[in-house]
């Protein structure tokens, strides 16, 4: 991983980023351009291996390439030490993850605890991990966020992204918009703790959820120029982190929300889709216009209500009143932590609650 201490400044970034419809045949040239050849190693699932997997692992498979493969179920660390062991024992030489969130995040951990390349081939434009330098891993009964290597490529298709449920697709703007919330409250650390604050890496973030709340009608289901424009945002989120050298510029307070939920009911909503709702309640706690975040969500299709998200409104409040605890040393609008009153009077007047 990157040296950060002291006052040197080292990014991490992807070399090749490759997006647009059948790209997956391009993973050959995207191989041959990083110098990676013999030795892939795919971490797929169990539904996206018959879609992409396996795809993957023939298109290298018949240039030679002797590729390996293995279905991750959960990103537990428990598979992570399973791909750990597996790759070690084919002598891989590098690492791709194909598929979702979990499949990505479980090759991406292996990979670095090898200290081996890897290469990032999302099914899903479902949120900004399909880039970054962390993984989500659930680890004795708690998700923890790990920093990783960040993927040497992405290659996105398209028209494999197009054919996922749309309920992925919009997730991943509910993610994009949660951007907004992120930066308030990284500028309201920056200001009452002093905390280091980069102006690229906020402008960035932010501008990247302005160009989605700009145009929310562009999204649609099966159309590859939504994808396109989800895709893009999402590498976005992922560069205005590398230069941050943390998650702060796309993850504050709706972030530790979501974090909360999925501890506290765990499987019901997608990531983020969480973070869509987390973002509305926060920023009506920041002061904002939270009805244009709720209409935009409205209008992509996301989920803007407990209900929507499949959660019991006794969750949405009790993880309002534990999301300050999930990450106590990134400043946040929750502050201190909210009193019941205050949580409920959010959830309500919200109407994400009823
Ligand atoms: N690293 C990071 O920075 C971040 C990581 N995360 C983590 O990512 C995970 C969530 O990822 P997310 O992608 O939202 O959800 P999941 O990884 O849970 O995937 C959702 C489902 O969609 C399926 N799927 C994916 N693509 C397709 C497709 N093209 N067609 C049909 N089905 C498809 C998956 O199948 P299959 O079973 O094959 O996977 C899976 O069943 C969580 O563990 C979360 O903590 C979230 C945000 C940031
Ligand atoms: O989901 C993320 C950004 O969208 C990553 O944030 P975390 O650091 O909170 O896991
Ligand atoms: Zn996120």
């Amino acid at each position: 991983m990157i040296p950060t201490k002291g006052k040197k400044k080292w990014m991490q970034l992807p070399r090749d980023v490759v997006v647009g419809p059948d790209v997956i045949y391009d993973v050959k040239d995207v191989c041959d351009d990083l110098k990676l050849r013999e030795g892939a190693f795919i971490v797929t699932g169990q539904n996206t291996k018959k879609i992409a997997g396996d795809v993957v692992f023939d298109h290298l498979d018949d240039c030679g390439y002797e590729p390996g493969i293995i279905v991750s179920k959960e990103a537990s660390m428990d598979d992570v030490k399973k791909v750990v062991s597996e790759a070690e024992g084919s002598n891989s030489r590098y690492l791709m993850g194909v598929g979702s969130g979990k499949s990505i995040d479980v090759a991406k951990l292996a990979a670095t605890q090898l200290d081996l390349p890897f290469i990032s081939v999302p099914t899903a434009a479902s949120h900004d991990g399909i880039v970054s330098s962390r993984a989500s891993i659930h680890d004795k009964g708690k998700k923890t966020s790990i920093e990783v290597n960040a993927p040497m490529a992405v290659i996105a298709d398209t028209n494999i992204i197009s054919g996922a449920p749309y309920r992925l697709l919009a997730a991943g703007c509910g993610d994009i918009i949660s951007n907004y919330t992120a930066v308030l409250d990284w500028e309201l650390a920056h200001r009452l703790r002093n905390e280091p604050f980069s102006e690229y890496a906020a402008a960035l973030s932010r501008m990247t959820a302005q160009i989605l709340m700009d145009s929310p009608e562009a999204i649609k289901p099966e159309l590859e120029s939504s994808v396109r424009i989800v895709v893009k945002a999402l590498v976005s989120s992922g560069v205005a982190m590398s230069i941050a050298g943390s998650s702060r510029p796309a993850s504050g307070s709706e972030h530790m929300f979501s974090h909360a939920l999925d501890m506290l009911a765990p499987g019901s909503a997608l990531h983020g889709e969480q973070c869509g709702v987390g973002t509305i309640m926060m920023m009506y706690l920041h002061g904002g216009d939270w009805k244009k975040i709720k209409e935009c969500l409205e209008i992509i299709g996301a989920p803007t209500t407990a209900e929507e998200l499949g959660i019991e409104d006794k969750y949405i409040l009790e993880a309002l009143l534990v999301a300050h605890e999930i990450r106590p040393e990134r400043y946040t609008v929750l502050g201190a932590g909210l009193t019941p009153e205050a949580a409920e009077k959010v959830a309500r007047l919200t109407k994400v609650i009823s």
